[in-house]
């Protein structure tokens, strides 16, 4: 992901590297319940936390590059302690919204969001390392794109908190510039709120980013993924970005690397104002 970095310096941005968050092994570190690696998972997000406040409080654009989705908790967390006013969209196949009761696998990238909104804090068990963790964000600063996995527990979480939503039918439906059109229009109504973009590049179809922990058919295609963040550039209010998810372990072929490192890589240069007339 250096080459994220050195194109963005080559594109006139100022970029600081903070460098990489080493994160301890934990051997015995049990599940809760049938939640896995939470010890592991806890104490990466405090670091990430305190990594994503450091560049908030330095007064940078925070760029936090996965690693897997579950270290949104920190980020989001971290970002939250700077801007409390912030609005989240959220790009994903998945909402990333079991709680550690809902979850079918207990893997907690497919939780990190049930973690810090509000009206889902009595659903919370105490686990081990999670006790730092405070709700910040309520369901109406979210807004999700790109949902086509959803699994029912996370669809009833979503209608009865009624988190705004536009699954690949919206994007079908509507076309992906009125989707950015209505969630700006959401995030935005009344005050210009600072936005956290938490990307994960299986939002994109996995033609184009298959290298991939959890990938699904049907999914944005290069273009539609690179207009998300060209729109949400030129709104100004981008205040943080993750973008996660990508593996190379999960390619089958070497090319499959590149093709899913190029595309977040794009995405990246897109938040930064890179423009595709040149
Ligand atoms: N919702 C899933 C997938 C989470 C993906 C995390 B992400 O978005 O960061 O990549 C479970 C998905 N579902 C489980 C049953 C079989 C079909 C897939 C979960 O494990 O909670
Ligand atoms: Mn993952
Ligand atoms: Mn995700
Ligand atoms: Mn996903």
């Amino acid at each position: 992901m250096y080459e994220e970095i050195i194109k963005l310096s080559l594109s006139g941005c100022a970029v600081k590297d903070y460098g990489n968050l080493k994160f301890e092994d934990l051997p015995d570190d049990e599940p809760f319940g049938s939640t896995k690696r939470p010890r592991a998972v806890g104490l990466a997000n405090k670091q990430v936390a305190d990594a994503v406040q450091r560049v908030k409080n330095d007064g940078h654009t925070c760029v936090m590059l996965g690693g897997d989705h579950s270290l949104a908790i920190g980020s989001i967390h971290g970002h939250a302690a700077c801007r409390p006013e912030l609005k989240v969209v959220w790009v994903d196949a998945h909402a990333d919204i079991n709680t550690p009761l809902t979850s079918p696998t207990g893997n907690i990238h497919g939780q990190p969001m049930s973690y810090l909104i509000h009206e889902l804090c009595a659903k919370i068990p105490h686990m081990p390392s999670f006790s730092w963790i405070k709700p910040c964000i309520a369901a109406k600063d979210i807004v999700y794109i790109g949902l086509r996995d959803v699994d029912p527990e996370e669809h009833y979480i979503l209608k009865h908190l009624g988190i705004k939503t536009f699954s690949m039918t919206e994007v079908d439906s509507l076309g992906i510039a009125k989707v950015m059109e209505q969630t700006c229009d959401y995030i935005s109504s009344k005050i210009k709120n600072p936005i956290h973009l938490s990307y994960d590049i299986d939002a994109l179809d996995p033609s184009v980013a298959p290298a991939t922990g959890t990938p699904v058919i049907g999914g944005l295609t290069y273009r539609e993924g690179i207009y998300i963040t060209e729109y949400l550039c030129q709104t100004g209010l981008l205040s943080a970005i993750d973008l996660v998810e990508v593996n190379p372990k999960q390619a089958k072929r070497e090319e499959e690397v590149h093709w899913t490192a190029n595309a977040a890589v794009d995405l990246v240069l897109g938040c930064f104002g890179r423009v595709r007339e040149g």
